[in-house]
């Protein structure tokens, strides 16, 4: 299978030595780091916020790949821009005018990235196409780390892929969600370029990140 991108959760990392964490996934190959952003309103679960990006940030200068769970969430924009995220990638659920949204990002200087929520259909990205950077097909519902690949997803990854391929814009097709070698192959095929992994890449602890990136991408 082509080879992907990998973009580790370090939502599964462990928190207290979260820099030494971001050095460990970069030496072992990780290509993105990916920075979960939950605010217990627009998701069930409170994770961490620019201050933290902007810490994290002198521990790697792979980019910083910021997925945002937060609503309202175009007033925080800047703040993640200026800690050091080079991806932001919002939900249209987290507020009115998803287009203003995506413009905001893009004012920033930064890459835009829309994400489907299962139940989102690929419809949503009819009017969006032109203006984004990256899809993120969620392939759990989004709140916690752990959970299981939902498999009816891969058929909107194949539908996002041709949507992707009509625009003829170089825009990143991403997974997020229960990604672990065996469905990694799955989102490949489907069309994916780029896979969020935290389970997957931080099971076992350090010794064990370079091989588990190394099955993430097919080697
Ligand atoms: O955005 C989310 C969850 O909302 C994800 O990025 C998860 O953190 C991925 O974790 P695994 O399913 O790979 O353990
Ligand atoms: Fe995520």
């Amino acid at each position: 299978m082509a080879q992907p991108l990998i973009s580790p959760s370090i939502l599964s990392a462990d928190f207290a030595r979260l820099g030494e964490e971001v050095r460990a996934i970069d030496e072992a190959g990780a290509d993105w780091v990916h920075v979960d952003v939950m605010d217990g309103h627009f998701v069930p679960n409170i994770t961490i916020g620019p201050a933290v990006v902007k810490a994290l940030r002198r521990h790697t200068e792979k980019p910083f790949d910021v997925h945002l769970m937060i609503s309202p969430v175009d007033l925080y924009l800047e703040e993640f821009a200026e800690a050091g995220a080079d991806i932001i990638t919002v939900h249209p659920e987290a507020g009115p005018h998803v287009h203003r949204t995506v413009q905001a990002i893009k004012g920033l200087g930064k890459k835009a990235g829309i994400s489907l929520n299962p139940a989102t259909p690929a419809k949503m990205l009819d009017y969006l196409i032109d203006e984004i950077d990256l899809v993120l097909v969620m392939s759990v519902n989004p709140g916690f780390g752990g959970q299981s690949f939902i498999s009816s997803q891969l058929r909107k990854i194949e539908a996002v892929r041709k949507m992707i391929e009509k625009s003829g814009r170089d825009i990143h097709l991403e997974v997020d969600g229960g990604v672990n070698a065996e469905t990694a192959r799955l989102c490949v095929d489907a069309g994916a370029d780029v896979l969020v992994a935290g389970s997957a890449t931080f099971k076992g602890g350090p010794d064990r990140y370079a091989a588990n990136i190394a099955a993430l991408k097919g080697r």
